[in-house]
């Protein structure tokens, strides 16, 4: 490296950190929990300062992750598949307008709820479970833990209880004063896409193809109902046959409980496998030819030899996978957070202050 290409980036490196340093002064004003402490990995990404950082809620709210978890074991052994939904509402909340609990406002006269928009709408769950959590939190600290990082908390909680990969979670998102139920049906990515579709709607979240692959391994856990996924048992492409990647004899084994009319609510697992650990079938599955969504199977069927060859890779090693999900899930937890004096923490996740 050139001496003054050397100084150049040392130049940017330490504007970065000035700048830095700047939020840091006016968030710790804001809040007296807050912590100088920094270190911990998600505070930089991209050379750009999220604003988040995983000793958030040290001093305020030390005891915030210890409250999520006792919530979580609960529900989720009372119901295994609430993991699932929970860390599908953190990427239904990301997607939109960032990582900013918009998804958890009801329907107001002001309010167009996301809860209503077509990904979302008889779909998603788990608000229960959020609003258990955050009525524990605020007992034990008031006004303190927004719903933003609830959400974020919960996704983290769910996976590790479902035998996944742990990782530092940076914290310190607020929460929105709006939603955007437009930005719900435009933004989230419906399960007939093409990969290329999928690239895009995950580009322009400032996602990559690793990131994908990796995210779409969420799958792991969960189910999807018959509506999500009849077109590739029946119709898949305008001539009234099933998608030829479908293995024949899953094939069968979906249409039993996926007629070709009716059922619409009927569920079958993602990974049949094992739909309530998290593992890496969900990727040994796709190279079967038994992933259930047109969005599943096209990451091995879809033409881009690099996306191929990640679901190969994290189907002939779980570690790999289990590493890059947690990087991956750090970056979406990262889009768009709102800080400083931006947004507010809820009293009430399903309504603003
Ligand atoms: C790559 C694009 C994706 C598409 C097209 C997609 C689509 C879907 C669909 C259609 C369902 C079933 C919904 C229903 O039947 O009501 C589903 C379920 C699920 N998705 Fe995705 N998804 C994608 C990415 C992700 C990501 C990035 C995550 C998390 C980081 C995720 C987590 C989940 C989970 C855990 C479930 C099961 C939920 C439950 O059982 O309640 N998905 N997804
Ligand atoms: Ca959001
Ligand atoms: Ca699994």
């Amino acid at each position: 490296m050139q001496v003054e290409e050397y100084s150049k980036q040392t130049m940017a490196f330490l504007s970065a950190m000035f700048m830095a340093s700047l939020s840091f002064f006016s968030v710790s004003m804001a809040f007296p929990g807050f912590n100088w402490g920094g270190g911990g990995g998600g505070g930089f990404r991209g050379g750009v300062y999220s604003g988040l950082f995983p000793e958030y809620y040290q001093y305020s709210c030390p005891q915030a992750n210890d409250i999520v978890m006792s919530v979580l074991e609960r529900a989720i052994k009372n119901e295994p598949r609430m993991a699932a939904s929970l860390l599908r509402l953190h990427f239904h909340d990301c997607f939109v307008q960032g990582c900013d609990a918009s998804i958890l406002l009801d329907e107001t006269s002001t309010i167009r709820s996301e809860k209503r928009s077509n990904p979302n709408r008889n779909s998603v769950r788990g608000f229960d479970v959020i609003d258990q959590i955050k009525a524990e939190l605020e007992e034990a600290c008031p006004q303190t833990v927004s719903c933003a990082d609830v959400v974020a908390l919960a996704a983290r909680g769910s996976t590790i209880l479902s035998g996944g990969p742990n990782w530092e979670l940076p914290l310190g998102r607020r929460d929105s004063k709006t939603a955007s139920l437009q930005g719900s049906n435009t933004n989230i990515p419906p399960p007939n896409s093409t990969l290329q579709n999928l690239v895009t709607f995950f580009s322009r979240q400032g996602l990559d193809e690793v990131d994908l692959v990796a995210l779409s391994g969420s799958h792991t856990i969960g189910v999807a109902r018959c509506v999500t996924f009849r077109q590739r048992l029946y119709n898949q492409n305008g001539d009234n046959q099933p998608d030829e990647t479908l293995e024949r004899s899953f094939y069968y084994e979906l249409a039993s409980t996926c007629p070709s009319s009716g059922g619409d609510n009927n569920i079958s697992p993602l990974d049949f496998v094992s739909q309530t650990k998290f593992d890496n079938y969900y990727y040994q599955l796709i190279m079967e030819g038994k992933g259930l969504l047109t969005s599943d199977e096209v990451l091995l069927t879809g033409k881009s030899d690099k996306i191929m060859n990640l679901v190969k890779m994290y189907a002939d090693d779980e570690k790999v996978f289990f590493k890059q999900f947690a990087e991956s899930m750090v970056k979406m937890g990262n889009i768009s957070p709102l800080t400083g004096y931006n947004g507010e923490v809820r009293k009430n996740c399903r309504q603003v202050n």
